[in-house]
């Protein structure tokens, strides 16, 4: 499509002018600013879907974005009044357990300036976006427990490690409510959007290096870091506010970029990124009832006892409303936003467009592998129909498992662009941070152990880490698993040899991670010494929660900071893209680490994985998965 490209041609145009036009005031600030912004850059990309790099895949996984109070609500949430459960499909169905977290939620306003923090009631998933936010958080009063030792919070609420920077509101503005917009669902809409985004970015860039030259920089004169003008707090807001717009590929890229490294990111992109966490715009009703009559026919509503038009989370793809099924049960339909299964290929190309403009990406990156997997991924996610697969052969396999549910598809009101679930509740990771160090230790433990029965027993991964796919139920000690649109199987030969790596990151055994890592395609065989040490490296340091018997304390050492440094070396000297299946598993596999770091738990690593190998079947002979109940232990 000759047009689409002309218009980006004409943003990028306009972008490289005001970058030339500026080329003095930019020189100047690459010494320090472009310093900052390169390092926030490179660690945004490669520490997320690009993460996968050799064994530093250790980062933070997106975060879904979170669900807000409401004051207006259609189905009463009290456990009197829920709907019984009845059954589906002949299936039992359970009575759902209560969430009542509390979190905060930033938005930008109507008139793309404001942004707003307004407390909400998240509970990971049973919240919804409000009709009327609140000003003040009605449960502050409410002391939660004492923070991990070292331990504050943000302003979040949220529990941050003493290395962990809270990151502020990006300006202090007036609260406005989130937006209902219609998704640029044409090729034509879309592409206008990007186009629009390269010009702002472009606009906002000239405008800050010329108010640094007529000002002169604040950040000099306090001599702290620069901030390339790229980077500006504007910038930033624009980049946020048309992702969210935007909606599709492009916020799905984003929401994977918001991971945060406090000592790189400055502060206004943080604050911009943590805006695309918490989600995207929501679709208006006469959009949602196009897409719902298309996929469930014009009658779907007559399968319903109650439809909740608000939608209780607006995700990157898709906006998930609660409902009640004519058999009674509670549960969560996600409808697939117009437009965005088509545009993957287009979207991601145009973000591409956007880090090419900004010159900041590393050429080892592998940026083009990287794209690939991302579109591969994506175009699965949007494939409801596939979902609905991967969930019901994850609550096939976990159906003796104790401490997890995989919640029941209806497939009656599902289609390929539309999933219906029995609504689960719980909380989110984050917020089993709050809790005490007994649940947390529980909780990290579950975590780790259904990590390494999905790779090394089901060879069948839920590879999004968000901490939203885990809610936590206390009164049932269990952890309800939702999303599995990124489901994949390894091979039975990766999966072989990458057992025998992660236990010799665990015993130290250089000769073994090298041997294991030629094997697996991490390495060619003619990497320079420099890069053989610090892959070597960092296969240690991810080996070393697995290291010793007896509990490990993910509190006690800062994982993520060591392997930063070292994947930075790697970036410079690696030969080769990591092979293909490592871009889900690591992102899968840092996740998991994560949540047990933000839990600050204390887990027995080395055994699970000891009872793991132990109970492995090496070799072709056993080309079958377990159920969990049959995984021998
Ligand atoms: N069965 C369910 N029970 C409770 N809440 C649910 C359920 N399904 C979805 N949700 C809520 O909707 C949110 C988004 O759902 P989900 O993660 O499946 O969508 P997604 O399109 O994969 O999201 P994302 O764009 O973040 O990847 C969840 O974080 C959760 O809050």
């Amino acid at each position: 499509m000759v047009w689409l490209k002309d218009i980006l041609r004409v943003a990028n145009g306009l972008s490289l002018v005001a970058k030339e036009a500026l080329g003095d005031v930019l020189r100047q600030s690459q010494g320090e600013g472009g310093e900052v912004g390169n390092k926030l850059l490179q660690s945004l990309v490669k520490k997320t879907i690009f993460s996968a790099t050799d064994l530093t895949g250790l980062t933070k996984g997106k975060i879904r974005p979170v669900s807000v109070t409401t004051t207006s609500n259609n189905i009463n949430n009290s456990d009197d009044t829920r709907g019984q459960p009845g059954s589906v499909g002949g299936e039992p169905l359970r009575r759902l357990p209560q969430s009542d977290s509390i979190r905060h939620v930033s938005c930008i306003s109507d008139d793309n300036e404001a942004l707003i923090t307004a407390p909400s009631n998240s509970g990971g998933s049973a919240g919804k976006i409000p009709s009327d936010l609140k000003a003040e958080d009605p449960t502050a009063a409410a002391a939660p427990p004492p923070p991990p030792l070292g331990a504050g919070t943000n302003r979040d609420g949220d529990v941050v490690s003493p290395t962990q920077t809270p990151t502020p509101p990006l300006s202090g503005k007036k609260p406005r409510k989130p937006r209902e917009r219609r998704v640029p669902s044409t090729p034509f809409s879309r592409a206008l959007g990007f186009a629009g985004l390269g010009a702002g970015l472009a606009w906002g860039t000239f405008q800050e290096s010329a108010k640094r030259l007529v000002f002169g920089n604040p950040n000099l004169q306090e001599k702290q870091s620069v901030v390339s003008p790229f980077l500006s707090e504007k910038n930033a807001e624009r980049l946020a506010l048309a992702l969210c717009r935007m909606r599709g590929a492009a916020l799905k890229l984003g929401q994977m970029l918001s991971i945060q490294d406090e000592s790189l990111v400055p502060a206004p992109i943080l604050a911009a990124l943590e805006m695309v966490r918490q989600g995207a715009d929501v679709m208006p009703r006469s959009q949602l009832n196009q897409v719902l009559d298309a996929e469930l026919g014009p009658n779907w509503s007559s399968k319903l006892i109650n439809f909740d038009y608000e939608p209780m989370a607006a995700a990157s793809i898709g906006q998930v409303h609660r409902a009640i099924t004519e058999e009674g049960l509670e549960v969560a339909m996600k409808i697939q936003y117009p437009g965005v299964a088509d545009s993957i290929e287009s979207d991601i190309e145009n973000v591409k467009l956007l880090l090419n403009y900004t010159n900041l990406i590393p050429e080892r990156l592998y940026l083009d592998n990287a794209m690939q997997v991302a579109k591969d991924e994506l175009s699965r996610e949007c494939n409801y129909e596939l979902e609905a697969e991967n969930q019901k052969r994850f609550r096939h396999l976990l159906s003796d498992a104790q401490g997890f549910y995989v919640p029941l598809v209806v497939d009656d009101l599902s289609s390929r662009r539309v999933l219906t679930t029995e609504l689960v509740s719980g909380i989110p990771i984050d917020k089993v941070a709050l809790l005490d160090q007994e649940t947390r230790n529980y909780v990290g433990k579950k975590l780790l152990e259904l990590t390494l029965t999905e790779l090394f027993f089901f060879r069948f991964m839920q590879t999004d880490p968000n901490w939203s796919n885990f809610l936590y139920d206390e009164s049932a000690k269990c952890i309800n698993l939702i999303d599995f649109g990124a489901a994949r199987d390894y091979p039975k030969s990766f999966v072989d040899d990458y057992l025998r790596m992660v236990l010799a990151c665990a015993n130290s055994d250089r000769e073994a991670v090298v041997e294991m890592s030629h094997r697996l395609g991490f390495l060619t065989g003619k990497e320079s010494d420099i890069m053989l040490e610090a892959h070597v490296q960092a296969g240690f340091i991810v080996g070393l929660p697995f290291a010793k018997p007896g509990g490990y304390d993910f509190r006690s050492a800062n994982i993520t900071k060591s392997i930063s440094n070292l994947g930075a070396t790697m970036l410079r000297h690696r030969l080769t893209p990591p092979p293909q299946e490592a871009y889900s598993l690591h992102r899968k596999l840092s996740g998991a680490f994560l949540a047990c770091i933000k839990l600050g738990a204390v887990v027995p690593c080395r055994q699970l994985l000891l009872e793991v190998y132990e109970n492995y079947h090496f070799g072709n002979h056993s080309d079958e998965t377990f159920a969990i109940g049959s995984v021998p232990r």
